[in-house]
């Protein structure tokens, strides 16, 4: 049965989308079959793997809001061993839309355990809110990963996810688990990311992930191909580290298990 991730931090442009993409792709490339599902109506996710959003006639959207089954709405991508559900801009209603429904904090989770036996891994990727499609990743996972960049700021609002995470765990999902804390556009020119590394290690411990993400212009560039990394440059040191990561992720599974 597929182990289901959220990759979440309500701070926007922490590189969750970027994470969320190369990880499911890396692991894909590593032979696993992947589900990445994309909840943010940007749908930045969607278009990193190269899905046309004006050619969908569904997304999230209708399985979050319409009951529609996933069954429906997933697809498959250009990388071998991933499909993805996608997100397009209509989705940016359904956090209005979901109020006043039923059940409203579990319809992501019902969507994913309907698909996840086909799968190793689901990886979510989160909007940049702590708001119902937020709840609704979190609740629908056995784990999340949280993206931190290494900027001055970086463990600012993070006691907020962890509140979150904690009242998810509480009334929703005791299953929840965090699954790893990633530090993000590391410039390893400067002395401040390493500051911030240490800063986050004091607080989240063994939680960190040994590898760090550097700051890399071919990550930064990929998203524009509407490629994931690993295709649009693997010998670039992004694809290399994202596929450290997932090894990391892949063993972090079997310590759990
Ligand atoms: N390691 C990196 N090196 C260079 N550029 C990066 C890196 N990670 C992310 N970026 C770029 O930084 C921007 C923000 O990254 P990303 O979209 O992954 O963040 P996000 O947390 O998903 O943002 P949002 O909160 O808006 O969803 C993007 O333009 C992305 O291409
Ligand atoms: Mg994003």
């Amino acid at each position: 049965m597929g182990k289901v991730i959220a990759v979440a931090n309500q701070k926007g442009g922490v590189g969750k989308t970027t994470t969320a993409v190369s990880l499911s792709a890396c692991l894909a490339y590593l032979n696993h079959k992947v589900l990445l599902v994309d909840i943010d109506p940007q749908g930045n996710a969607t278009s990193g793997v190269g899905i046309e959003k004006a050619d969908m006639d569904q997304c999230v959207y209708n399985v979050l809001v319409e009951d529609l089954e996933a069954k429906y709405v997933k697809v498959p991508t250009m990388v071998e061993n991933l499909d993805a559900i996608p997100a397009t801009i209509q989705l940016a209603g359904a956090e209005i839309e979901l109020v006043p429904t039923i059940s409203r904090e579990v319809r992501l989770k019902k969507a994913i355990d309907s698909v996840k036996d086909e799968y190793d891994y689901v990886i979510i990727d989160c909007p940049p809110s702590l708001g119902l499609l937020t709840i609704n990743a979190l609740t629908a996972s056995d784990t999340v990963l949280i993206p931190v960049q290494c900027e001055y700021y970086a463990l600012e609002g993070l006691s907020q996810l962890l509140n979150t995470v904690r009242l998810v765990q509480k009334h929703l999902n005791k299953q929840l688990m965090i699954e790893g804390v990633l530090l993000t556009m590391l410039d390893a020119r400067t002395n401040l990311g390493i500051q911030v590394i240490d800063e986050v290690k004091k607080y989240f411990q063994d939680k960190v992930y040994g590898s760090v993400i550097p700051r890399n212009v071919r990550l930064g560039e990929a998203p524009s191909h509407g490629q994931p990394i690993i295709l649009y440059d693997p010998k670039s040191r992004g694809a290399e580290v994202y596929l450290e990561l997932a090894k990391e992720v892949m063993t972090n599974g079997q310590r759990v298990r």
